[in-house]
């Protein structure tokens, strides 16, 4: 059973991307299936009109959820799962990524402006799962590039997509931290030499020398990371 992933946005050209690549592979491939849908097709006044000025005042606008509402009616199923990214959502991470790999159908509902009325969100909590989720703690300007990372990050775990499965299995005996720096050819460039050790074929010397560096790595960009913080 493919995974089936429909996003409804006000900006569909900014999924172009998951035509290429992998996620193009993925697609042609029949373990995905993904539909970009424009969130005002489903409005129905002259203007096409999406978002209105905030109750209780305030800078911005929010999106209405009349709009919403018909394009996810439009599309969800009892197996559906709906994501709004959201700065104020919880971190989507790889555990994150791995189960929704592993889901029937997403749906992601992409927002601009200050975000989309908290309503949507409530009228569907208690009908389908309903994860709020952000990608960092930053503010984008929508939902959508967040959607992107997530939908990248989420297919790319879907079995079969990857060409090499083995990939998949060294992430997940990755230490604790950050990957280890990696080379290729040349053995030299510009002045610069590859660690002798990776050229050496002593493959636990090598191990060990790229666990050091994962930890080294970690204390330097991402202690948070280290065992114990
Ligand atoms: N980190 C994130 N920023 C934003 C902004 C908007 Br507007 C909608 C969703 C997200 S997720």
């Amino acid at each position: 059973m493919p995974l089936r992933i429909d996003v409804i946005t006000i900006f569909p050209d900014y999924f172009a991307p998951l035509q290429l690549s992998l996620m193009g592979k993925a697609q042609q491939s029949g373990l995905v299936t993904i539909a970009i849908h424009d969130l005002r097709e489903f409005t129905s006044d002259r203007h096409r009109s999406v978002d209105d000025t905030p109750y209780g005042g305030g800078a911005g606008m929010v999106m209405t959820p009349e709009p919403w509402g018909q394009a996810i009616d439009a599309v969800v199923t009892d197996q559906s799962t709906l994501i709004v990214p959201t700065p104020a959502g919880k971190l989507f991470s790889q555990p994150v990524a791995a189960e929704l790999a592993h889901s029937t159908h997403l749906i992601f509902a992409c927002g601009r402006y200050e975000g989309i009325d908290q309503r949507v969100v409530e009228y569907y909590r208690p009908r389908i799962d309903v994860r709020e989720l952000s990608i960092g703690d930053y503010v984008l300007a929508g939902g959508d590039v967040a959607t992107l990372a997530m939908i990248e990050a989420s297919v790319r775990l879907v079995p079969g997509v990857l060409g090499n499965p083995e990939s998949l299995v060294e992430e997940s005996h990755q230490l604790p931290g950050v990957e280890y720096p990696s080379y290729t050819k040349p053995p030299t460039w510009r002045g610069l030499d590859v660690p002798e050790v990776l050229l050496s074929g002593h493959h636990d010397q090598i191990a060990r020398w790229r666990a050091e560096q994962s930890t080294i790595r970690t204390t330097h960009n991402r202690p948070d990371l280290l065992p114990g913080s």
